[in-house]
């Protein structure tokens, strides 16, 4: 079988984002993306600092990872990166973890189909807004988006500004049968940054503030990321 590229496994902590915020799940973290958002939180992923770090496991190795970090205490695991969607050969780990029982998530800014993606119990699609400082090719993203099961996928666009809540009501209109996530973004990358649980908290109201009057977006759902207002941009949880 072959071997994927894991900069991070970690848990057990709380999903903090999305359809299933909230949800006890571990973290396996695979290395390397396509994109180079400018207000990535996970930029130790793509950027080269971390290299060192990358190891290439096998599905068997994650999984003994994830028992021996968190012993019986895991029924769902969550694959983000980086773009677990580069990796040509999930589709291993995604059934060796299904065989015991634990359900899959993953993240992915939609840039690219794998086959095995039809496989994974709750899929994020995180189409990247005008302030990320990337184009996300709205060609490829149908593309991605049409191969899977509307009931398993969700979207969700991070929210900085109005011209990206412009972005998220164009991407909405398009997929009106998917579940829209708005998630505020979150600006204190460094996690030294004083209050930034209330800061988090301001950022997350003027959101919601935006959302509620507006009557062509009365179906979607508006979010923080529930682990920085705990943790701020702490890696590892
Ligand atoms: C680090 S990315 C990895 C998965 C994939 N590359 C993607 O972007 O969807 C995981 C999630 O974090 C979100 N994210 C990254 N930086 C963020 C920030 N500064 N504030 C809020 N969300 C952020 C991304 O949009 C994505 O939904
Ligand atoms: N607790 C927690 N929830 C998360 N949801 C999505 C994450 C990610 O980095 O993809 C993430 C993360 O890094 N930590
Ligand atoms: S697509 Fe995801 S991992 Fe890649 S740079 Fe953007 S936020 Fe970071
Ligand atoms: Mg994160």
């Amino acid at each position: 079988m072959m071997k994927i590229p894991v900069l991070e496994i970690f848990g057990p902590t709380i999903q903090g984002e999305g359809a299933v915020i909230g949800r006890k799940t571990m973290f396996v973290r695979t290395a390397g993306c396509d994109f180079s958002c400018v207000w990535c939180d996970s930029k130790f992923t793509w950027d080269g600092t971390m290299k060192e770090e990358i190891e290439m496991l096998l599905p068997e190795t994650i999984y003994e990872r994830l028992q021996s970090i968190a012993p019986n205490q895991f029924s769902h695991v969550t694959i983000s990166g980086g773009n677990p969607a580069l990796i040509k050969n999930l589709a291993g780990f995604v059934s060796l973890l299904h065989d015991k029982d634990i359900e899959v998530a993953l993240e992915t800014q939609g840039t690219k189909f794998q086959s095995w993606m039809t496989e994974i119990d709750q899929l994020t699609i995180s189409p990247k807004p005008p302030s990320s400082m990337m184009t996300h090719d709205l060609d490829q993203l149908d593309t991605v988006i049409r191969e899977l099961d509307p009931d398993k996928v969700t979207l969700k666009v991070v929210i900085f500004n109005d011209e990206d809540y412009h972005f998220s009501k164009m991407i909405h209109k398009c997929y009106p049968h998917i579940k829209m996530y708005l998630q505020v973004g979150n600006p204190y990358l460094d996690d030294t940054v004083e209050d930034h649980t209330s800061r988090l908290l301001s950022h997350y109201e003027s959101l919601i503030d935006k959302v509620m009057p507006d009557s062509e977006m009365n179906n979607v759902y508006v979010t923080p990321q529930l682990h920085t207002l705990l943790w701020s941009n702490k890696k590892g949880v």
